[in-house]
């Protein structure tokens, strides 16, 4: 099987040097071939408690060290466990798949505007809703500019991350619905002074690695990890988010130049990084609640987070 470093680590295969990247991956063999049952269990941290014991597993040495990665991010994307049957005999015909394969899938000059629309919402009724979308990638990123967009004035500007759980279902445990609903209104006030906002909504469901993933994330923090080890302990990046893509959606609306509401200062630094000038970044703080205390806590006190 083909996991990661962190999971690796977990079963007692990896050193804390060899997973000092969670996400790096680890072959290991067993005495017989993987059945499934076992396989998921190999895979899925959150079912530790469940099968305490497995194995016995040893690592092997892995002379396909590109392929092995390039796996495991195409797990990430699919928002599928970084865990894989490896069959080398009995493959079929190879087709090898490579880092720079997965480079080509992310260029952002694919994405464009796919349509746009006058778009009413309870926060404004001036906004329109504007549809990006990418050949090879079925994940519909949409912005909604609020206001007259002007070429004088720089906009005020969210790039706010997908989260199903907080946007739809009204989540106590992180910020995002708040944060939601305070940004479209401050978007709105800055529209009744004479500028405009745009809210990027984007397909980047917990921080890039999906809906399941996030909720299997979920399950490991009520087991008491905090949200970055939940990640590591999955063997997926604690954030796995594509900026530069935000930074392209800014560039097809015209906002080259942008006032960013956030508390996350490495946020502001990838949009540098992708060519769009950030004059000022408005904090973007909202209150806690019993729940997401400590999401907010290891935002500030592991991730940067300007918080106070
Ligand atoms: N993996 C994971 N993702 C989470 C968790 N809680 C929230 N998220 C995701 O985090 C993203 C929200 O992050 P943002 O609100 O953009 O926050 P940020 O970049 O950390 O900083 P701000 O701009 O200051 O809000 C959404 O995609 C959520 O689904 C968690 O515990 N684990
Ligand atoms: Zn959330």
């Amino acid at each position: 099987m083909l996991i990661s470093a962190a999971r690796a680590a977990t079963l007692k295969l990896a050193n804390q040097r060899e997973a000092a990247v969670p996400h790096a991956p680890v072959l290991i063999r067993g005495g017989e071939p993987f059945k499934l049952l076992e396989a998921r269990a190999v895979a899925d941290p959150a079912l530790d408690l469940a099968n305490p014991f497995k194995g016995p597993y040893r690592a092997e040495a892995l002379d396909w060290r590109e392929v092995a990665e390039a796996a495991l991010e195409l797990a990430r994307i699919a928002g599928i466990l970084p865990a894989f049957l490896v069959d080398p005999d009995n493959a079929g015909e190879a087709v090898p798949v490579v880092a720079s394969d997965l480079a080509a899938w992310a260029d952002r000059a694919q994405l464009s505007i796919a349509t746009r629309a006058h778009l009413p919402v309870s926060a404004s009724d001036a906004a329109e809703i504007i549809a990006f979308r990418s050949a090879d990638d079925t994940r519909e990123h949409v912005a909604l500019v609020i206001g007259a967009q002007r070429g004088d004035v720089v906009p005020l500007v969210r790039l706010h991350s997908e989260c199903l759980t907080g946007d739809i279902l009204g989540s106590l445990k992180c910020d995002c619905g708040p944060q939601l609903d305070a940004a479209l209104a401050a978007m709105a006030e800055e529209a009744a002074r004479g500028g405009w906002g745009a809210l990027l909504y984007l397909r980047q469901e917990g921080r890039g690695i999906g809906l399941v993933n996030k909720l299997r994330a979920y399950r490991l923090q009520d087991q008491g990890f905090d949200t970055v080890e939940a990640n590591q302990r999955l063997g997926l990046p604690d954030e796995a988010r594509d900026f530069p893509t935000a930074a392209r959606m800014l560039e097809l609306l015209g906002a080259r130049k942008v006032r960013l509401m956030t508390n996350n200062p490495k946020k502001v630094a990838a949009l540098q990084a992708a060519g769009i000038e950030v004059t000022e970044r408005v904090p973007h703080q909202l209150p806690e609640n019993p729940h997401n205390a400590r999401y907010l806590a290891t935002k500030r006190d592991r991730s940067g987070h300007l918080l106070k």
